[in-house]
């Protein structure tokens, strides 16, 4: 049971391990767990069914006014899938024309206020992890944990390439790589919040942890910065 809740921010490269690690630690400490990235592609997937252009400012507001974002506990799975309006687009928002388009939409300045301004009310009462590219630089800048997630991009290619041939198995390993590049550039070079390292994060970086051992070092971290928590 967590007695002093804190606010745990996890930022990082594309499919570094972000959300699984903030799932785990959501699960272990009682917290809520915030995916960032899949508001920013719930976003996007509005924007590609209504043809929303990302050079006309006037037809992004009036496209934001028209998005409402929520998340909802599934208790079959035991996660949070994400709403856009009334539907659960948890499953859409993971494919690839998604994620061909998100890093560009969310580099728009209108929508990352949009978002920000969500994920800021939702760490209000703290007990939340969040993970995203802004959260320990932007979101939650006096976040008590802050963690810089990384590791090889080898690896992350082929993690992703795993998790995406379940489902599309005519995916290519060239496909992914080329789309985790693409991101990380557009994420780390953008005017607006770029995945930058918080100064006072933490760095992590995976590459030959198992899940196991992340979320054990990660606890330990946890246990630093709330003494009062117990995590056992
Ligand atoms: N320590 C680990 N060892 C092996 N596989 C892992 C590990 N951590 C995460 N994974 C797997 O790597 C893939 C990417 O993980 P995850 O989706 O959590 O990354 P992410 O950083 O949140 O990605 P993105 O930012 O692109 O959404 C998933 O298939 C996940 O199951
Ligand atoms: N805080 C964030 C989170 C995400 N993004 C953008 O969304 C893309 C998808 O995020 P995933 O975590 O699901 O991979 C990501 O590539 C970023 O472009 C963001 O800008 N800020």
């Amino acid at each position: 049971m967590a007695t002093n809740k804190i606010i745990i921010a996890i930022d990082g490269f594309s499919s570094c391990g972000k959300s699984t690690l903030a799932k785990q630690l959501a699960a272990k400490l009682g917290y809520a767990f915030i995916d960032s990235g899949a508001m920013y592609r719930a976003i996007t997937l509005y924007f590609i069914r209504n043809n929303v252009s990302l050079q006309d400012h006037s037809q992004i507001l009036d496209a934001l006014s028209n998005i409402h974002l929520s998340f909802v506990f599934n208790e079959k799975s035991q996660q949070s899938d994400i709403y856009l309006n009334d539907e659960d687009v948890a499953h859409l928002i993971r494919e690839m024309t998604v994620a061909e388009k998100v890093s560009e939409v969310a580099a728009i300045r209108e929508v990352r206020s949009f978002a920000v301004a969500q994920q800021k009310r939702m760490g209000k009462k703290k007990g939340i992890v969040m993970d995203g590219r802004d959260i320990g630089t932007v979101v939650f800048p006096d976040a008590e944990l802050k963690i810089f997630m990384t590791a090889d991009p080898e690896v992350r290619v082929k993690r992703r390439f795993q998790e995406l041939y379940v489902t599309n198995p005519h995916i290519t390993l060239d496909e992914v790589r080329h789309n985790l590049e693409m991101r990380d550039y557009i994420d780390s070079n953008r005017e607006e919040s770029p995945l930058r390292r918080a100064e006072d994060a933490v760095l992590l970086d995976n590459s030959t942890l198992t899940r196991e051992e992340q979320l054990a070092k990660v606890l330990d971290w946890v246990k630093e910065r709330a003494q009062t928590v117990d995590v056992s």
